[in-house]
């Protein structure tokens, strides 16, 4: 692609034509060049598009963000949150306000400065997130005690000009499914109630799409600019490094302050309100395919899978028809259950197929042949085990429905097994430099941001956060050698 100057500004890879042959997914132990591929050969997102941190979402991929999104929904609005949709374009004199007292995101916003040929005489910032385009209208929106609490969230796309290395799903410029909740409460503490009843929200949507996570209230120093404190779920990739896939932030009253949110009481005293906000985005997809992928593709759980089931008919010259009568009996028992499945009839060899529906995660493969009909049973194999059954026929959407259901749990359990074997709990400073390599330490920390910025300096790695459920033991802080109770994660992040 060039510019008007005939420059070529795609920067993108040369368009793969459709002779080129398809990447060899690599084996998933080289995490960073699998990711890459699975996202290219799983068709979840096509990175060519010629803007940096910008990706066009390939309709397959669109397809697991559906259906994790109407989880995200489904659990939003049945706790008591309404959903809307602000504008894009905040005017520069309500961003600023921001940016004077909380410096959050000045240096990643983008600004439109014209209308066609004809400059505007407000600069409008592209919501990098939309506290400055919200906040100004709940000031107005807010008048007395009685319009409390309020729960809003929108799913947008932001923008950030984010000057760190770009990811598809994992840092973008613009983050195309930007998940976020702004609430308003009368006090400290109801806001942080709603804290408490965000992050349990979170927990209940990751444990949906069968992801675990690790829960941390971040250090001061790395908390939300402009909020009290941030507490993050973060889940940790297979290599070891941890990905920030949700953060709900105690906002205090700072808002409330830079853009005069006040509500009469019933004393009839103006007070000023308390917040909070948390978002999720499509790095919610990216822990889902990374976490559960395999060296042959995507291992989708059953709720996040655009295709749940894929009939193959086993063919031979003679007795076709009966096969494909078979299957497509199947296809309709399974469909009346609601179940998202198709046949592959296509003239591919059977392993050739295998290989298509195990890339794409599909989570049951049924196979019919005439020896199977014969029995008037089928095989049935588990995309997550591989494990080949044969199972009757004639209850086959029970068959199939209770192994889809069992998927997710087990999908879950098994994350969660090697998520623990990631996490190394540390006595020294050394043996914390050492375990960052292959995933998340543990040690302990007196909690003084001294000590804190001690510790990262000497680890050169990040303090992650202070786990919200601590054991209690108490260790010693290596920097100063305090007694203390707390220990903190420490970890290489993405
Ligand atoms: N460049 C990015 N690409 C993809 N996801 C991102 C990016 N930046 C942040 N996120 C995700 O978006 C979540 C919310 O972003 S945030 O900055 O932490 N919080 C906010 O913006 C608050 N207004 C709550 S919505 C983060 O936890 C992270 O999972
Ligand atoms: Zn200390």
């Amino acid at each position: 692609m060039t510019n008007s100057s005939g420059k070529d500004v795609s920067g993108a890879k040369k368009p793969a034509d459709n002779s080129e042959k398809e990447a060899v997914l690599p084996p998933k132990s080289n995490f960073s060049e699998w990711f890459n591929t699975i996202i290219d050969i799983g068709k979840i997102m096509d990175v060519r598009y010629p803007v940096k941190g910008l990706y066009v979402w390939y309709p397959f991929g669109f397809g697991i963000r559906k259906r994790v999104y109407s989880i995200i929904r489904d659990v939003l609005d049945n706790s008591g949150h309404e959903e809307t949709l602000f504008p894009l374009l905040i005017p520069e004199n309500e961003f600023m306000k921001e940016a004077e007292h909380i410096k959050g995101f000045e240096n990643e916003v983008y600004w439109v400065t014209h209308g066609g040929k004809t400059p505007l005489d407000v600069n409008l910032a592209l919501r990098p997130t939309s506290e400055t385009a919200i906040y100004p209208m709940y000031k107005l929106w807010v008048r007395s005690h009685a319009d409390l609490p309020i729960k809003l969230y929108q799913i947008v796309n932001t923008f950030r000009y984010e000057t760190k290395h770009t990811r598809p799903l994992i840092r973008l410029r613009e983050i195309t499914s930007f998940k976020e909740a702004h609430t308003v409460h009368a006090t400290w503490d109801d806001a942080k109630a709603q804290v408490d009843e965000a992050v349990l929200l979170y927990l209940d949507i990751y444990r949906k799409i069968s992801i675990p996570v690790l829960v941390s209230k971040r250090p001061d120093w790395d908390k939300f600019p402009g909020g009290d404190y941030t507490i993050a779920l973060d889940a940790i990739m297979p290599d070891g490094k941890t990905l920030q896939i949700g953060t709900v932030h105690h906002l205090g009253t700072n808002f409330a302050k830079t853009y005069d949110i006040t509500y009469e009481n019933e004393n009839g005293e103006q007070v000023l309100a308390n917040q909070t906000c948390y978002g999720i985005s499509e790095r919610s997809i990216a822990a889902l395919i990374s976490l559960h992928g395999d060296d042959k593709g995507l291992v989708l759980p059953p709720v996040a899978a655009p295709i749940q089931v894929v009939v193959i008919p086993v063919l031979f010259k003679e007795g076709t028809e009966k096969i494909m009568a078979a299957c497509d009996k199947v296809v309709d028992s399974l469909k009346k259950e609601g179940i998202r499945v198709e046949t592959d009839a296509s003239d591919l060899r059977p392993g050739a197929k295998y290989y298509k529906w195990e890339l794409k995660g599909v989570c049951l493969r049924i196979e019919i042949g005439p020896k199977d009909l014969e029995k008037n049973s089928a095989v049935l194999v588990r995309r997550d085990t591989g494990k080949k059954e044969f199972v009757p026929l004639d209850n086959i959407a029970d068959e199939v429905k209770s192994r889809l259901s069992a998927m997710g749990d087990d999908l879950y359990d098994a994350a969660k097994v090697r998520q623990n074997a990631l996490i190394f709990p540390c006595k020294s400073l050394p043996e914390v430099k050492e375990a960052i390599q292959k995933g998340v330490a543990t040690i302990s920390w007196c909690e003084s941001t001294e000590c804190g910025k001690r510790m990262e300096d000497e680890i050169g790695a990040g303090i992650l956060g202070i786990p919200i459920h601590q054991s209690g033991d108490s260790g010693t802080c290596p920097a100063c050698g305090k007694i203390t109770p707390k220990i903190v994660y420490v970890a290489k992040t993405y």
